[in-house]
Parts: structure tokens; C-alpha cells; sequence
């Protein structure tokens, strides 16, 4: 993987460090000199190698511009051609630090960083299950931070749409499994079984193994090989029933985990020693064989783990599925592939160029045609201009973030209730009832009593009421967390994480 980058790509960024490395590219830190941006510049190396990176070069880029508004989502604001035709560049909103990292560093994270980040993600993915689409490789390291604790998810290289397949009943009419490649560790119980079909599961139990890792500051279940993977889980997770082993559709499943090796088991909460118990149900009840068992995402969200940062205002979701403009079953060629992001950063240059040009036609021109322009700019422009407000209101510090070190894709190919396990906790309709209470509760909702935790709010609705927001959550997190990046003199954002304590 070449680390060169071209020339007109450092014409245009000042290139200050390398902050990560994955199988597909090499992630910079850089500053745009036109706009002194920071921004993080991924350069994929061979984005066009064969169909199968074509096609994932396509949907990552594709499914970053419709996600991109989700304020835990990465926001991409450029892509860039490289000159032999092969590379692309492509350029994102910069963040300081990953999950991975944080956690290597394992003073950083207290009790309130992981709800909170797990808070997060949860309202991510529920934005994407809501469109109907899969991440398919949630790890740590593409879990982005900053300072403040914000998260934003990042790689949708094998992020997929379900929405091919209307009004299917969950685990039942899904797409096959294939070349489905995501990170060994993170790999729920189905696909490594190689079930047929797959289900919004596969991210939900990935979900379970970041609060584990979280929790005990290093990877969960490091499988060394696929069937050690599957031994791990095995001799940690709740004992599955013959009927939860049928349940993932996979010929060979009942086979393989009659001829394991019979281990000592050692079950999560032994493996996890915490003395927080919401933190371990919620681990436990995601890390359930059988997908259907699992939590979705909408009941971690209201989760006791979590309940405390829960507002459906910031948990928005889709209104419909999304779909690609290709279909999954349909390769194109490489040159198709590479035609069609060329076209898009074509509209997008377009777009750009008559954006700027109403800008400056509006400012000749009375006050009120500015809301005319502010309709015509696209959402391209429209996420990067109010990201970069946000951008220039945040602190730069020094990057944490490096290379991943875990095995990577390319070269390997509801209806619950809570368990009351005499644990204490309340069942689901009870958590809903609270839920609703909460919501109808005026220091909470400030009056906002008709959005619901089922509606489909949508992200204009989440901008609207940004500020009811806000007056739940600072005083929580974010004033802690401000405070010590205030008292410390160190720049990083490990060392301002650290000295947070305890912001409860
Ligand atoms: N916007 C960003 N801001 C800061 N760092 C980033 C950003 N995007 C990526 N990184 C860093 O670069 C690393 C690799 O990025 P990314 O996951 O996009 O590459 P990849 O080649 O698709 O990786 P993978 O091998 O996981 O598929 C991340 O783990 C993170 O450390």
C-alpha cells in the first residue's frame, strides 16, 4: 500500500501525520489550506482493484452521503480522483481519536464514557436499521471520538441494505451470506456458523463484544482462528437450546458445536468482572446465540444502561428503507463502478460551483432570496457547511488514533422481555411504560410531548430541538468533560479524557 499521495492532492492539504491504517486505506491527518480545515484524508489504495472492492468503494461512498446528516455518523465531505485512476481519495470530518485506542489506554474510559458512547451508538444503528441497512463491521476502531466524547461511527465498506426484501419477517427471506468478511472478534455466532441468512443481529451482537471490550479494557473474544472464535463464545455466552441452533439456518451448526471440546466454561460475567449489573445484562442479552433473542436496537436505547442519556429527540429514524441505486445482486464492471463515483464528484463539484454562485448572487440581491438558496444547495453542500461551523467551534488537539491492528476483511474472503434472572430488573413493558413517562416528563421533553420513542423523527426534527437537548446532557457529560480539557495542560485527547474523573 503505497503511502505516496499525489500531487495535487498536497496542493491542496497540508499533511501533518498518519493517524490509521486499515485493509482498504491509509487515513491522514490534514489541514486544508483553503479553508484551514482539519479534516481526516483516506486514500484508498487500489479502490478499483476487482468488482467486489469496486462495488465496496461504491457503497461505502454511497451510504456515507445518505447516513452522513446522523449527527453519530462520519460526515464525508469530498471525494477526490487520484491520478493513475486506481486510488481515491476520500476526504472526511476529522475526529481525534477511535474506540481502539481509547480502550488500549485503559484509565481513560469511567463508567459514564462507556453509557454514553454505547448511547451513541445505539442511536447510530438505529438510524441505519431504520433504513433497513446493516453496518455488518462494528468494532472499536470504527468507533471515532473527540474530546468530548462525542462518537461518530465510521466504514461502510460492508455496510448492506436489506431493502431488496420487502416486509420480511426478521431472521426469515434474508439475502445470502455472501463474502461476508468483517473483523473475526466482532463476528456474531451465525456467521461464523456461515448461516444462510443474516438479520440486524449481526450488529447488535458486534455491539455486545464493544461494551465487553469496554468493560474489560481488552478484546472480549480474540479468536485466533474461526473455530477458536467459535470456542470462545461457546464457553462464555448462555448455553443455546437445540432449538436456538436451528434457528440460524445453518447446515453444519449442530455438527460443529457437538464436536467441541468440551472446556472449562467460563461465562461473561466471570470473564467481565463488573459491578455494574445494567452493564452486564445489557452485555448479556446482546451476546445471545440466537439472533432473534438479542436486543434490538430500539430496546437498548431504553435500556437502563443507557435510560439516563435516552430522549427520543436524538434517536431519529428513517421513514423508508434505503437502497443504493444498484442493487447488491448486480456487479458491475470496474469501470462502471469507477464511472459512477466519478459522475457523483462531478454533480458534487457542480453542485459546489453553483452553490458559490448563489452565494454571491444572493448577497447582491434583498435578504429574502437567501431562503430560496439555502433550498437549492444540495445536501452535500448543506452537510458540509453547518459542518464546518461545527468544526471551527471545536478544539484541535493532537491525534490518538493509529493503525488497527486487528485481522481485517481483505484477504479472507423480538419480542423480548427481560430476563428477571432474580437480577432485579424491570421487563420490557414496564422499561416502555417508564419511557413513556420519562418522555411525557417536562424537564426532559420541554413540552415536545408528540414526538415518541416509536415515531419517525426525523433529523430536521432532532436540529429543531437541538437546545432541549442540550439542557439534558450537558450538565451530565459535556461540562465535565469541557472543564478538564480547560485544566489540563496537555493537548491530547487521552490526557483531557483522563483527568476527567468521575463527571457524575
Ligand atoms: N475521520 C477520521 N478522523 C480520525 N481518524 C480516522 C478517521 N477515519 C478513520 N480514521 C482512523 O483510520 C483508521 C482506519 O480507517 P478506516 O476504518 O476508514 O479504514 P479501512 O481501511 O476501511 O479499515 P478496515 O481495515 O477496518 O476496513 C480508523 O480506525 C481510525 O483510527
Amino acid at each position: 500500500m503505497t503511502e505516496e499521495v499525489d500531487g495535487h492532492i498536497v496542493d491542496r492539504f497540508d499533511i501533518s501525520k498518519r493517524l490509521g491504517k486499515g485493509a482498504y486505506g491509509i487515513v491522514w491527518k490534514a489541514v486544508d489550506k483553503r479553508s484551514r480545515e482539519t479534516v481526516a484524508l483516506k486514500k484508498i489504495f487500489d479502490a478499483f482493484r476487482n468488482q467486489t472492492d469496486s462495488q465496496r468503494t461504491f457503497r461505502e461512498v454511497m451510504f456515507l452521503l445518505q447516513f452522513g446528516k446522523h449527527p453519530n455518523i462520519i460526515k464525508l465531505f469530498n471525494i477526490i480522483k487520484a491520478d493513475n485512476n486506481k486510488d481515491i481519495y476520500l476526504v472526511f470530518e476529522y475526529m481525534e481519536a477511535d474506540l481502539h485506542n481509547v480502550i488500549k489506554k485503559i484509565t481513560i474510559l469511567k463508567d459514564i464514557h462507556k453509557q454514553y458512547i454505547m448511547c451513541q451508538l445505539f442511536r447510530a444503528i438505529r438510524y441505519l436499521h431504520s433504513g433497513n441497512v446493516l453496518h455488518r463491521d462494528l468494532k472499536p476502531s470504527n468507533v471515532l471520538l473527540d474530546a468530548d466524547c462525542r462518537v461518530k461511527l465510521a466504514d461502510f465498506g460492508l455496510a448492506r441494505s436489506l431493502s431488496s426484501l420487502e416486509d420480511y419477517p426478521e431472521g426469515q427471506n434474508m439475502p445470502e451470506l455472501t463474502e461476508y468478511v468483517a473483523t473475526r472478534w466482532y463476528r456474531s455466532p451465525e456467521i461464523l456458523l456461515a448461516a444462510k441468512r443474516y438479520t440486524k443481529g449481526v450488529d447488535m451482537w458486534s455491539l455486545g463484544c464493544i461494551l465487553g471490550e469496554m468493560l474489560l479494557g481488552r478484546a472480549l473474544f480474540p479468536g485466533t482462528s474461526t473455530i477458536n472464535q467459535i470456542e470462545r463464545i461457546m464457553n462464555s455466552i448462555v448455553r443455546p437450546s437445540r432449538a436456538d441452533i436451528d434457528s440460524i439456518g445453518s447446515h453444519y451448526a449442530a455438527s460443529v458445536l457437538d464436536k467441541m471440546p468440551s472446556r472449562a466454561r467460563k461465562p461473561l460475567e466471570q470473564l467481565v468482572s463488573t459491578h455494574d449489573n445494567n452493564a452486564m445484562h445489557l452485555m448479556q442479552n446482546l451476546l445471545l446465540f440466537a439472533p432473534t433473542r438479542r436486543l434490538t436496537v430500539e430496546e437498548c436505547l431504553i435500556h437502563p444502561y443507557v435510560i439516563q442519556f435516552h430522549n427520543p429527540i436524538d434517536e431519529p429514524a428513517l421513514s423508508s428503507d434505503v437502497a443504493l441505486p444498484l442493487p447488491d445482486h448486480i456487479q458491475l464492471s470496474i469501470d462502471d463502478y469507477r464511472e459512477k463515483l466519478y459522475q457523483l464528484i462531478q454533480e458534487k463539484r457542480a453542485n459546489t460551483r453553483k452553490l458559490t454562485h448563489d452565494r454571491i448572487t444572493t448577497s447582491l440581491q434583498p435578504r429574502a432570496s437567501t431562503a430560496n438558496q439555502e433550498k437549492r444547495g444540495s445536501e452535500w453542500t448543506e452537510g458540509r457547511r453547518k459542518s464546518s461551523a461545527h468544526d471551527r467551534a471545536a478544539p484541535i488537539a493532537q491525534a490518538e488514533c493509529s493503525d488497527t491492528d486487528y485481522d481485517t476483511a481483505r484477504n479472507s474472503a423480538q419480542g423480548h422481555g427481560y430476563e428477571m434472572n432474580g437480577g432485579g430488573y424491570v421487563n420490557m413493558a414496564e422499561m416502555r411504560a417508564r419511557d413513556r413517562a420519562q418522555s411525557a416528563d417536562p424537564r426532559r421533553m420541554n413540552g415536545s410531548a408528540s414526538v415518541t420513542h416509536n415515531n419517525n423523527n426525523n433529523i430536521e426534527g432532532s436540529r429543531r430541538h437541538k437546545e432541549r437537548r442540550r439542557s439534558s446532557e450537558k450538565p451530565r457529560m459535556f461540562s465535565a468533560l469541557r472543564g478538564s480539557r480547560l485544566g489540563s495542560s496537555s493537548s491530547t485527547t487521552n490526557q483531557r479524557l483522563v483527568t476527567s474523573g468521575n463527571v457524575r
